[in-house]
């Protein structure tokens, strides 16, 4: 068993980037949706560095980021508002093209079957809070075979605030009665280790996943593992 599991009641996993690598997919969908728009497609490798605030700033950047291409200044700051009504269209393009298949190309990654069969075996109550919106959440579940694990999972509109606020966290901590300090919370982004932090628990991070093309250890996680499986 990994130290970082000692004295730990509860474990939360970040979805994206952490158990999934989830990009492929969500880069099909941003990419039919700005051509939905009459807009150039950005390809995945954008994409994976735009993902970790949820979907519609994931759909902000990628405006924002075309805006820039279509002024020929790649190098101009994204300034100013978009166009009116702009966003709303394109976030809702994503969620439809999104929702045909969420998990066509997404993968587990290495480890994460192992580690979560190992802490079911120690009977920790599992948690999932992702920044995605909730819809996708089961979907994706089924599709991966991930289902049963989790007795509780958080969307990134489930509550009022998403990470990085502590919110969600609290409330997965309140939800089973243990206290934060017993909590654990493992995610591949600055997101995860913040509301980690803010709220109280335990932090560990994956240096595989998303994070906007920073080192997550930067956020300064209480460990890293390279792979989930050394965890059990
Ligand atoms: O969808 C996102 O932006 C991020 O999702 P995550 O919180 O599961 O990494
Ligand atoms: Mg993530």
């Amino acid at each position: 068993m990994h130290p970082i599991l000692e004295g730990i009641e509860l474990v939360a996993f970040d979805l994206d980037g952490t158990l999934i690598d989830s990009v492929p997919d969500m880069a099909i969908a941003v990419d039919a949706a700005l051509t939905e728009l009459g807009l150039p497609a950005v390809g995945r490798a954008r994409v994976r560095d735009w993902v970790g605030n949820g979907s519609l700033v994931l759909m902000e950047r990628a405006l924002r980021f075309t805006a820039q291409v279509n002024e020929g200044d790649p190098g101009a700051p994204p300034a100013g508002p978009l166009p009116d009504g702009l966003l709303e269209r394109a976030h809702a393009a994503f969620l439809a093209h999104y929702a045909r298949a969420p998990g066509a190309h997404t993968r587990l990654y290495p480890g994460v079957r192992e580690c979560l069969d190992g802490l079911r075996d120690r009977d920790l109550p599992l948690a999932l809070v992702t920044n995605k919106p909730e819809a996708f959440i089961s979907p994706l579940l089924d599709d991966l075979g991930l289902a049963d694990y989790f007795s509780l999972c958080l969307g990134g509109d489930s509550l009022a605030e998403k990470k990085p606020h502590p919110a969600p966290l609290l409330h997965v901590a309140a939800h089973f009665a243990v206290s934060p300090s017993a909590c654990l919370m493992v995610g591949d982004s600055r997101h995860d280790i913040a509301a980690g932090k803010a709220a109280g628990f335990r932090t560990l991070a994956v240096p595989y996943g998303y994070n906007h093309g920073e080192p997550v250890r930067d956020s300064d996680p209480d460990s890293v593992v390279e792979s989930l499986a050394e965890l059990v």
